[in-house]
């Protein structure tokens, strides 16, 4: 199974450093790992030095893959909308990506058990720009789960969908990863999405590394508070699963 290890890696955009020094234990397939951090911290920048679309020092080392186009996989936060394309088309553009343009009937078969996975199929042959954001934003999860990538990296992947869609997908982004193998990052603001799917995390603040390791270890009302600034609990909650209670700023107390 895939595995992704960084090793004192570095982002940098022109003359200006975002990242430095983040290493990172082994990110393993099967498993899902949470990116968190506040606004600007770079969390965005290092998926995109991790997939190769940012500058930096340092090693992304990849072990047991087959190390081919669809390897890495980044789902970009903002998406923008090709008015001309369909959503079948669109992913369907994705999914030839990096390969010859001859389509496979189990291609166009995977196409379509995505779309039904993730509730779209009825969109199918609306155009991108007839659609609203949630929906944008179910396209292009689609768009890189048609891929098959070993490393997926999404990029806020729920921030436009409502509460049952956003639990939904990471429910069966946790499934997809667990039987296929796949190795998922996602970047989240919402800490108990993280809390309740990932199994570890990673806290990024001002370009490093703040914490990392399992989900329920790096989540603490201290590191909210040295991260996030804010005055939090982490409880138990009737159900026997641990939530994240914000009682207030630390600069408004
Ligand atoms: N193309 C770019 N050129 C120069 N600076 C950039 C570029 N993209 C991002 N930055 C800067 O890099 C820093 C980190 O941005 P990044 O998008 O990685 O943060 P983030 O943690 O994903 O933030 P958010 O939670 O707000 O999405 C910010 O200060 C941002 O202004």
């Amino acid at each position: 199974m895939v595995a992704l290890r960084l090793e004192d890696v570095s982002a940098t955009y022109g003359r200006r450093t975002i990242l430095s020094g983040i290493s990172t234990g082994l990110l393993r397939g099967g498993r899902l790992t949470a990116v968190i951090g506040p606004n600007a911290a770079g969390k965005s920048t290092l998926f995109k030095r991790i997939a190769g679309l940012a500058k930096g020092a340092g090693l992304v080392h990849l072990s047991d893959t087959a190390e081919g186009p669809q390897t890495i996989c980044y789902m970009p936060q903002d998406t923008g909308a090709n008015a001309v394309l369909t959503v079948y088309e669109s992913v369907l553009l994705s999914a030839k990506q990096g390969s010859g343009w001859k389509v496979k009937e189990e291609e166009l078969a995977e196409i379509d058990r995505v779309l039904a996975a993730l509730k779209i199929d009825d969109l199918a042959f609306r155009g991108l720009g007839e659609l609203s954001g949630g929906q944008r934003q179910l396209v292009s999860i689609a768009q890189a789960l048609v891929r098959k990538p070993e490393v997926l990296l999404m990029d806020e992947p729920t921030s436009a969908l409502d509460l049952f869609r956003q639990i939904e997908v990471l429910g069966f982004m946790k499934h997809l990863s667990a039987t296929s193998g796949m190795a998922v990052l996602i970047a989240l603001h919402d800490l108990n999405h993280a809390l309740r799917y990932c199994d570890d995390t990673i806290v990024i603040n001002g370009g490093s590394v703040a914490a990392s390791g399992p989900t329920q270890e790096v989540i603490t009302a201290d590191m909210l508070k040295s991260v996030y600034r804010v005055d939090a609990r982490v409880e138990t909650c009737s159900l026997g699963r641990p939530m994240v209670i914000v009682d207030g700023s630390l600069s408004a107390a």
